[in-house]
């Protein structure tokens, strides 16, 4: 893994209306306006849209999409506000390992499966566990690049938490390479970003790439 990653830019929060690349307002489309192109998408692909079976699937597919991009309507930043400073003195490492992600592919659109670990070492205060899980899961539910998810996931709890360091290893499956495309069952991309301690001690990075179980590290 190497230590000289650019700095990955965090995604702002995109409300119900954005701008696009030009600046110019959009309206978002409605929930009909979603229902209307996947029955395209059903006619396009070969199948009749009006037949029993299929008469539902735009308004399923809005729900499913709803829960898949979800993460557009939360600020990660809000769920790391909370933090507790009576630790007694506690500066080790916390980790959270092996957080189920579910993620999709901003090219193709389909799923990215993996886990994520997130590390960071405390300055002071330490933030309800959950949270951890909770900033990779905003990040998770919106259109990805793995890169960009990691280094999403690192920045921001750097930036809100103010830790001596933070580190997080995300291993994901993309089906784009798995069900279409190149055709690669079985590859797993890895991806990780280190800040900090994490990034200019190796001893640090040795203990938390042991503690994730890297045979490499
Ligand atoms: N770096 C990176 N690439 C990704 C990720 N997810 C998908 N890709 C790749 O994005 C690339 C898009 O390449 P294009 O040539 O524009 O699209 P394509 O013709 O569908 O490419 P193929 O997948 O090779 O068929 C592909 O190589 C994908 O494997 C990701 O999280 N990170
Ligand atoms: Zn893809």
């Amino acid at each position: 893994m190497s230590l000289d990653r650019p700095c990955g830019a965090r995604m702002p929060l995109v409300p119900r209306d954005y701008r696009d690349a030009a600046g110019q307002a959009v309206v978002r489309p409605s929930r009909e306006d979603a229902e209307r192109a996947v029955r395209t998408l059903i006619e396009w692909a070969g199948d009749d849209p009006d037949r029993e079976g299929l008469i539902d699937t735009p308004k399923r597919v809005a729900a499913a999409y709803e829960e898949f991009f979800a993460g557009y309507h939360d600020d990660p930043e809000d769920m790391l506000r909370r933090t507790f400073e009576e630790v007694d003195g506690y500066d080790e490492m916390v980790l959270l390992r092996d957080i189920r992600l579910e993620s999709h592919c901003e090219h193709h659109m389909v799923p990215i499966v993996g886990k994520a670990h997130v590390a960071y070492l405390p300055n002071n205060r330490v933030v309800g566990i959950s949270k951890l899980a909770r900033v990779v899961e905003v990040y998770a539910k919106r259109l990805q690049i793995q890169e960009k998810l990691t280094a999403q996931v690192a920045n921001t709890i750097n930036d809100v938490l103010e830790p001596k360091g933070v580190a997080v290893v995300i291993e994901a499956a993309h089906q784009c390479m798995t069900t279409r495309g190149v055709r690669k069952p079985g590859v797993t991309m890895v991806t990780s970003r280190m800040l900090g301690a994490f990034r200019t001690c190796s001893d640090t990075r040795r203990e938390f790439l042991s503690m994730i179980g890297d045979r490499g590290g």
